[in-house]
């Protein structure tokens, strides 16, 4: 083991001499507590490494032992359902998993490629199969039979291709700064079902996608990423509470455990593995959680699974590195940050893909990050340096939040790249209009910000009542479909189903109104019309076991504007 001795400390960093080879990137241990750190720099035969615990009673001439190896945490099925700090070490007790079941699927003899399955744990709800880790791979000696087995067993032989002995067990170990391999990426090209309207049919995300939350303070970042942990459809949810404040982190940590997975009745945090880092735990570990959550939810992809992790916040990660690089005595870039800002975001993003895994499944992992930019100022580093690597902005808006429009994302702020290619995925799921009508929704949208603004100049009465009544049916989208409160009982998921039924009655409000105003009908009288107010509560009116409901609408759709008396013969053109 080398060894080094603290000159200096800044904090979480530390200066040392070295007494033999160390590599950057080099887990060590330090003092006599053996503080977990890592080195960051070197130079000659000087060394800088940070320190993910609290550096109190570190003195100079303490010792710094290299490990030899990257940092890297242990990777194992039993991961889920616990709470962890940035390094993964267990918050919640330390009880050693259950002993379960264990079914081989290999036999002595078969060649096994690395990262290949050995066996499967039956028993288990989620994560069911042991994983040869990425760089084992050879010809199996012996393997465990079928019955009980515990965390330190070992559970497979093998001789790799240099003729050394490699054995595996239900944990592997894993480097966080590395991806892990995979077979191959595949095309993101079916969308991760969220459950939320505005983003399922304005802004949907693949699965193996990239989106980003950003918002001001309080415009309801945390809500939205729990809505989605909750409802989206995904197998694993890896949530990373990085650098909120302690009392905020201590409701995620006090509620998560407390949430029922709305699929299967039990708790929500079987399937889920929280990676927690309040502002007040030390910096540099902070640091590191978003490489530890991504890697563990590299794994649990690896295991042929859909994955979500959602990362609460990337600016408190960010500004984590800021402190660091600033103790580090480096330049400051934009904003204090460093210059490497960029390039660390894009390595964490890049890390979200469907692949095929190595054991031969299908796999993906979507990255969700909420950012905090410093007062809703979209244009700071982070948000910007995040924009460019991530395909889906979901913008939150604070005079939305303000006017408690939930959830408070922004349909003019927000866009998502490449929605297109989710239509044959729709089309597949019943609604072969989905493109066409998530483009006439955008487009109304975006009229009524333009037409608000003339109204306000000119008075709603002057605009022409056309333009009035694409503000009645703008005010109609909202109101139906891009509200949606996270707390109702009915509406707080909406199945992809029922949101076809609802953009297909919005849709033909949209064409018989415009019918009806070009006959003569004024909006005013459109937007009076009973069934008005009907259509606006749906959301909350026609849950997911009464879809009949909204073949009702539609009949009293028709025949409020069948009764809507000039409708009937068609006004030609004034030229007006
Ligand atoms: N989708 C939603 N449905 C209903 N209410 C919501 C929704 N989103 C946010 N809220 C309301 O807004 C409040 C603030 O939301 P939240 O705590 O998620 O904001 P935040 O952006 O995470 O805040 P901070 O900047 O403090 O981290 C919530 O307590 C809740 O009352």
């Amino acid at each position: 083991m080398s060894r080094a001795r603290i000159v200096a400390l800044h904090g979480p960093v530390l200066h040392a001499q070295v007494e033999g080879p160390f590599a950057v990137g080099e887990a060590v241990a330090v003092g006599e507590h053996a503080l977990p750190g890592e080195v960051i720099r070197l130079e000659g035969d000087h060394l800088v490494a940070q320190v993910y615990d609290d550096t109190t009673g570190l003195k100079p001439g303490d010792a710094v032992v290299g490990s030899g190896l990257p940092l890297s945490v242990p990777l194992g099925p039993g991961l889920l359902g616990h709470i962890y700090d940035g390094l993964l070490r267990r918050l919640d007790g330390d009880d050693p998993g259950p002993r379960q079941r264990f079914v081989p699927t290999v036999r002595p003899g078969d060649r096994l490629a690395p990262g290949s399955a050995f066996g499967t744990l039956p028993d288990r709800p989620h994560a069911r199969l042991c994983l040869l880790p990425p760089d084992v791979g050879g010809t199996v000696r012996s393997v465990a039979a079928e019955g009980e087995v515990g965390d330190d067993d070992v559970l497979v032989t093998l001789a790799d291709d240099a003729g050394r002995t490699r054995t595996a067990g239900l944990w592997q170990r894993w480097p966080v700064r590395d991806p892990r391999p995979v077979a191959a990426r595949l095309p993101a090209d079916e969308p991760l079902v969220t459950g939320q309207r505005i983003l399922d049919t304005l802004f949907p995300v693949a699965r193996g996608g990239r989106a980003a939350i950003p918002g001001g303070f309080g415009t309801g970042k945390t809500v939205l990423q729990e809505t989605l942990a909750k409802w989206c459809h995904a197998d694993i949810i890896v949530y990373v509470g990085c650098g909120e404040r302690g009392n905020e982190m201590a409701e995620v940590l006090e509620e998560f455990p407390q949430l029922t997975d709305p699929r299967t009745g039990r708790a929500l945090m079987e399937r889920t593995v929280i990676v927690a880092n309040a502002s007040n735990m030390p910096v540099a570990a902070r640091e590191a959680s978003i490489y530890t959550a991504v890697t563990v939810a590299e794994y649990f992809r690896d295991q042929g699974l859909h994955v979500a992790l959602m990362a609460d916040s990337t600016s408190r990660w960010a500004e984590a590195l800021r402190e660091v690089a600033g103790r580090l005595g480096e330049l400051p870039g934009e904003a204090g940050y460093p210059a490497y800002l960029g390039s660390r975001l894009a390595e964490f993003y890049e890390r979200a893909a469907r692949v095929r895994t190595l054991a031969g499944g299908e796999g993906s992992l979507t990255i969700i990050g909420a950012v905090s930019p410093p007062g809703g100022d979209f244009s700071e580093p982070v948000t910007s340096h995040t924009k460019r690597y991530v395909g889906c902005f979901w913008g939150l808006d604070r005079e939305r939040a303000q006017a408690r429009f939930y959830p408070a994302i922004h349909p003019l702020q927000s866009y998502a790249l490449d929605a297109e290619r989710f239509a044959p995925w729709w089309t597949a799921n019943g609604n072969a209009e989905w493109a066409v009508q998530r483009g006439r929704l955008l487009a109304m949208l975006e009229q009524q910000a333009h037409l608000e603004r003339m109204a306000r100049i000119v008075g709603k009465d002057a605009l022409p009542p056309e333009q009035q009544l694409t503000l009645v049916a703008a005010e109609l989208v909202n109101e139906a479909l891009l509200r949606q409160s996270a707390f109702s009982p009915v509406d707080r998921y909406c199945s992809p189903a029922r949101q076809s039924q609802m953009l297909r009655l919005v849709m033909r409000f949209s064409a018989l109104a415009r019918d009806a105003v070009a006959a003569g009908t004024a909006p005013e009288a459109v937007g009076a019309l009973p069934v008005m107010r009907r259509l606006r509560r749906m959301g909350e009116e026609i849950g997911e076991d009464a879809m009949a409901g909204f073949d009702a609408l539609w009949s009293q759709l028709e025949r409020e504007f069948g009764a809507l008396a000039p409708a009937a013969a068609p006004v030609p053109e004034t030229g007006a």
